[in-house]
């Protein structure tokens, strides 16, 4: 097994004999370790990570929500302008390998992402000793993304908002502030339009995920021990900048 979970069904396990995400235990990631050559190598990199890392004098800020929300234009900006290190998840040491995972059974492109996490607790540790460290997603995303798939219908349909499922793994480098961006449907589609997508594409999307968006954005919204703080991210860049600044002087030291 390798660490705790970081996503459904065993959030809040701390070092579960289980792969990271939910898989079956260890036997799954033995058996995706003979299957997929790359699960071996994410698995190598994965144990070299010490386990239960601690968080350097500077603050960890992450950035979170659905796709074309703003968050690779909000975190470069906050990145600039406190002189911060910039991470993403999943993290440039296994992103060549993400969309192999992405192929392959919700389980184990699950487990890629929570380990992914994990691995992303040891760049935040060192980072964070150094500079503030701004992060483009982090277990939230997974968790979220994992309980909106894994869960059909309507946010009704939902585990309750105190439910486990909602806890942040015990034995996962804890952020000082989590901030969850949101826009209206109908300007997300409009962002998604000017990056690029066809038109086709976008109302396809619209409507055959409109549920599942719910679906994600409520379980952000039930995420505790940390909770997202939710921006609306509808106004200017430079409204937006300026909102999430200020709350991050409000939350943490710099
Ligand atoms: N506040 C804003 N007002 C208008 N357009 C914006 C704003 N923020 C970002 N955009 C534009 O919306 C598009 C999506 O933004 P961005 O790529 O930053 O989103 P994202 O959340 O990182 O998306 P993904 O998760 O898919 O990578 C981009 O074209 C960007 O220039
Ligand atoms: N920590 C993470 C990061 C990403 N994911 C998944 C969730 C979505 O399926 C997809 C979104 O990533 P993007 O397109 O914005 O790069 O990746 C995750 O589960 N956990």
């Amino acid at each position: 097994g390798v660490r705790g979970c970081g996503a459904v069904p065993a959030v809040g396990s701390s070092k579960a004999e289980r792969p990271a995400g939910g898989c079956e235990g260890p036997h799954l990631s033995l058996q995706c370790a003979a299957r997929i050559p790359e699960a071996g190598a994410l698995l190598d990199l994965l144990e070299k990570c010490p386990e239960h890392q601690k968080k350097g004098g500077f603050p960890v800020v992450v950035f979170e929500g659905l796709d074309a929300t703003g968050k690779t234009t909000v975190t470069q900006s906050v990145k600039d302008t406190l002189n911060g290190i910039l991470l993403s998840s999943p993290p440039a040491c296994i992103s060549q390998w993400r969309t192999i995972f992405d192929d392959e059974p919700a389980p184990i492109k699950r487990a890629f992402y929570a380990a992914g996490n994990y691995i992303l607790a040891s760049e935040i540790a060192k980072a964070s000793t150094q500079a503030p460290v701004i992060i483009d997603r982090y277990w939230h995303s997974t968790a979220a993304y994992t309980i909106a798939t894994e869960i059909n219908g309507k946010v009704q349909d939902l585990p309750p908002a105190n439910d486990k499922v909602y806890q942040w793994p015990e034995d996962l480098l804890k952020p000082d502030l989590v901030l969850l961006l949101t826009v209206d449907p109908e300007e997300r589609v409009q962002r998604l339009h000017r990056r690029g997508l066809e038109k086709t594409k976008e109302e396809a999307e619209l409507e055959a995920n409109s549920l599942f968006r719910q679906r994600v954005e409520e379980s952000y919204r039930r995420m505790v021990n940390p909770a997202c703080q939710e921006v609306d991210a509808s106004p200017s860049k430079e409204e937006v900048l300026k909102t999430v600044l200020q709350l991050i002087k409000k939350h943490c030291a710099l």
